[in-house]
């Protein structure tokens, strides 16, 4: 609920340099929570998973400025949910490797123009990419950047959310009340008013996971703790899992022992199901040993409930947690020892 209107046309905030975040925005003064920090019309804005090829190139040079000030990666990101069917670095490559033929085939450029336009444009598609937020309006989802609240950093604790005011506009709103001095966030993942309690809920190594498709290690506050080696061993393990099991065309050449080892590993490790790992570990058995996966993940989620969270007495129940876990192909519902499974 937007409590108090903070008129005026001084900013409320300022633009300061972080040591881990690149540049953010902090509060000048102290907040309520419902206090509207800023309203602030996009620079650019597209239905979600339009392609913004032929649109920046009909922006005015100030336009384009403003943009080329943003922050931008080397690369463009991987598709994430709000993308729809239309992820940037699907349409161009993530190099922009078909750059100058989208660039003809928007109908903008010829193929000379396109060649002498292509450096600046490619800039401006990547701080697109790294600076747009999704959100959903009346005629729609859209994705809009903007010149200041694209400088809105992201935090697994955020205390500012985005609401839609009027065609392009969003409104900066206190979540919570903030201090002068404190650093204003927003939830990346977090699309309308919505909290995505799915993501601020998970532990950490699985929100830092999610921020992937961002393109940033998170080091917010919040995820700023120590990971133990082993750890980081485990998830490079678990790196390599990736290619047999994009392989797979059936449950028969399904990766299932690989998989079951590496969850055997990481219950020694003490990483329970709340640990991502552990908790994609799982849901790869439900599905990877099962021709039924839908009927068997939502068994193996409530059975992964009871799994244990690591210490000496993991080795005692770990048998029978995996015997519970293995789904027996040809019975259908009935589960069959880690052993049997293996010695097949
Ligand atoms: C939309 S921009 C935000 C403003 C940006 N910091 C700048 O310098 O303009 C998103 C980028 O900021 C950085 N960033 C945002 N939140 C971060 C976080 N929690 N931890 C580390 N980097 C973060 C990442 O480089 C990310 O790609």
């Amino acid at each position: 609920v937007v409590r108090r209107l903070c008129g005026g046309s001084a900013e409320k905030f300022l633009l300061v340099e972080t040591a881990e975040r690149g540049k953010a925005l902090v509060a000048k003064g102290s907040f309520k929570q419902g206090d509207v920090i800023l309203l602030e019309e996009a620079i650019l804005s597209l239905a979600a998973g339009a392609s913004p090829v032929a649109a920046l190139g009909l922006l005015s040079r100030s336009q384009r400025r403003r943009l080329a000030a943003l922050h931008c990666h080397t690369r463009l990101a991987p598709a994430r949910a709000e993308d729809g069917a239309g992820a940037l670095s699907e349409q161009l490559g993530e190099e922009g490797e078909r750059l100058l033929e989208e660039m003809v085939a928007s109908g903008v450029w010829t193929a000379e123009q396109a060649v002498q336009d292509a450096g600046w444009l490619w800039q401006l598609l990547r701080v697109w990419d790294a600076n747009k937020l999704s959100f959903v309006t009346a005629q729609g989802p859209e994705q809009c950047v903007f010149e200041r609240i694209s400088r809105l950093n992201h935090s697994c604790e955020p205390n500012v959310r985005l609401l839609p005011a009027g065609p392009k506009q969003l409104l900066v709103v206190a979540a919570v009340d903030i201090r002068e001095g404190e650093e204003l966030c927003i939830c990346y993942p977090e699309r309308n008013i919505l909290p995505m309690l799915h993501f601020l809920h998970a532990p950490t190594s699985w929100r830092r996971r999610t921020l992937e498709r961002w393109q940033f290690l998170c080091r917010c506050v919040r995820c700023e703790a120590p990971r133990p080696e082993q750890v980081e061993d485990l998830e490079e393990e678990a790196r390599a899992l990736v290619s047999p099991l994009q392989a797979a065309t059936s449950s028969e050449d399904f990766p299932i022992d690989q998989v079951l080892q590496l969850l055997s590993q990481c219950q020694d490790a003490g990483l329970g199901c709340d640990h991502w790992l552990s908790f994609w570990l799982l849901s790869l058995c439900m599905v990877g040993s099962s021709a039924r996966p839908l009927q068997v993940a939502s068994h193996g989620v409530a059975r992964a409930s009871h799994l244990p969270r690591g210490g000496d007495h993991v080795g005692k129940v770990k048998q029978h947690r995996m015997d519970s876990l293995v789904y027996d192909r040809e019975n259908g519902t009935r589960h069959r020892p880690l052993h049997s499974s293996r010695s097949k």
